[in-house]
């Protein structure tokens, strides 16, 4: 797939092979050190957020947005996408694997029992000594990285 288009699936190992390209041919694997890849996805989050900065809230679905506005905000999304994919890369990190397996942590974290409608962060959910418990040792099954036994120690 995956032409400017858009149809079809498109995967983020997609987007990594194409920005190596897009480097390779420029020859600028060269500037895309890990530091300037940072800097430049914290420049394109400045971006993405000045086009919302001053407007108060925005409704979802943006239906009051001009085109060429909604066009301008897809443009300055895909920066932040693409630098964080290609930051990935050259951190040596699978993005694919790390991204599910965070999804998995978020879920242990936050357990639907526990915080269905509430939007309290982790750590100030009220939780019974045996939930947590059970929250941290599901916690420590999906984590490879880290022997400890609280909770909360697993998410920071
Ligand atoms: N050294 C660079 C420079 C650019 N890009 C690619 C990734 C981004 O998707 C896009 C960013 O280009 P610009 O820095 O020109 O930023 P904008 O497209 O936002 O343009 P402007 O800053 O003029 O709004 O180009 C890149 O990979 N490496």
């Amino acid at each position: 797939m995956n032409g400017a288009s858009g149809e079809g699936r498109l995967t983020l190992e997609d987007l990594k092979e194409k920005m190596a390209n897009f480097a390779k041919e420029r020859d600028w694997d060269q500037f895309h050190s890990p530091r300037n890849l940072l800097l430049a996805l914290v420049g394109g989050v400045g971006e993405l957020s000045e086009i919302f900065q001053w407007k108060d809230e925005v409704p979802r679905g943006l239906p009051n947005w001009e085109e060429q506005e909604k066009l301008h905000l897809g443009e300055e999304l895909s920066d932040v996408l693409l630098y964080l994919v290609r930051l990935s890369d050259n951190c040596g990190i699978d993005l694919c694997k790390a991204v599910l397996r965070k999804l998995e942590l978020n879920a242990i974290k936050y357990p639907i029992g526990l915080c269905k409608g509430s939007s309290q962060k982790h750590n100030q959910i009220k939780t019974s000594p045996e939930t947590t418990a059970t929250v941290a040792g599901a916690a420590a099954d999906a984590t490879t990285s880290t022997t400890s036994n609280d909770m909360y120690d697993l998410f920071d």
